[in-house]
């Protein structure tokens, strides 16, 4: 399974400039012949404008419409990263995901919002976790914060996922955190983790970019620097059955103890 992330500079604010930023790395990343692309979280207009409601796109129509067009005309599974999504008097901050025939196969709203940045104030919460099938393969997305929530990434492992996918929007000061915890949910879940970032600066936030691909033993597939740039790995996903079976930690678990 190929996968391609865009890692991209998210102009705040300018959901038609980020639209074309996408449309030009989706191209010159379909020359790898990637199954899988994968965006940044809030793509559409940077985290987070204020007040966000006024940026949101209303029910996500536009970026629907955008991403299931993008992924039936280059016939690619997209992980649309994530966008802010007015429904309503709320505001979500939502991921979709499209296969290659266009068709929207998940929503996901982001269900920890952070706190030191008053998302919780301004967002909803997101109240399920789900998966989904891409090219025959279970998948899972999470988005940003979501990673420091091991109990949730855990519960996506039982349901036998083989690759979790994370837009992020991930700050420059705690990049020892973002890749200690991505490699970390891969190793202890024995899962390909693919986490996208932004790169650049959004408004007073400068993000990390450093997005990264890896396998269920915590090898680095791919790397990203800090700049704008598409990453690609091929996830070979024969290594899972290989790796449970060595080490099958999913039958050694005592899920008795773990009941509060
Ligand atoms: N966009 C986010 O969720 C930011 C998360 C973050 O900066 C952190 O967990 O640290």
């Amino acid at each position: 399974m190929k996968v391609s992330l865009l890692q991209m500079h998210i102009k705040f604010g300018d959901f038609a400039e980020n639209k074309r930023t996408i449309v030009r790395l989706l191209e010159e990343t379909m020359l790898k012949n990637p199954d899988i692309i994968v965006l940044p979280e809030m793509w559409n207009v940077g985290f987070y404008p204020k007040p966000v409601g006024e940026y949101a796109d209303p029910d996500g129509t536009d970026t629907r419409k955008f991403l299931s067009k993008l992924a039936k005309d280059h016939q690619v599974n997209i992980v649309g990263g994530s966008i802010a999504n007015r429904i309503g008097e709320r505001v979500y901050n939502t991921s979709y995901v499209f296969n290659r025939d266009g068709e929207l196969v998940s929503t996901y709203h982001k269900t920890h919002l952070f706190s030191p940045a008053q998302e919780d104030i301004i967002f909803t919460p997101g109240e399920h976790f789900n998966t989904y099938v891409l090219d025959g393969v279970k998948c899972a997305t999470i988005i940003c914060y979501d990673l420091r929530f091991c109990e949730l990434v855990r519960l996506l492992a039982l349901e036998k996922i083989s690759v979790l996918f994370i837009p992020a929007a991930w700050p420059i000061e705690r990049l020892m955190h973002w890749k200690t915890l991505t490699r970390a949910r891969a190793i202890e879940n024995q899962i390909f983790v693919v986490a996208a970032n932004g790169s650049g600066t959004l408004d007073m936030l400068q993000l990390a970019g450093n997005s990264l691909i890896i396998d269920p033993w915590g090898e680095i597939l791919a790397r990203a620097d800090e700049d704008e740039q598409t990453l690609h790995a091929n996830l070979k996903l024969a290594i899972l059955q290989d790796i449970r079976s060595s080490m099958n930690i999913f039958q050694d678990r005592k899920p008795k103890l773990y009941e509060q």
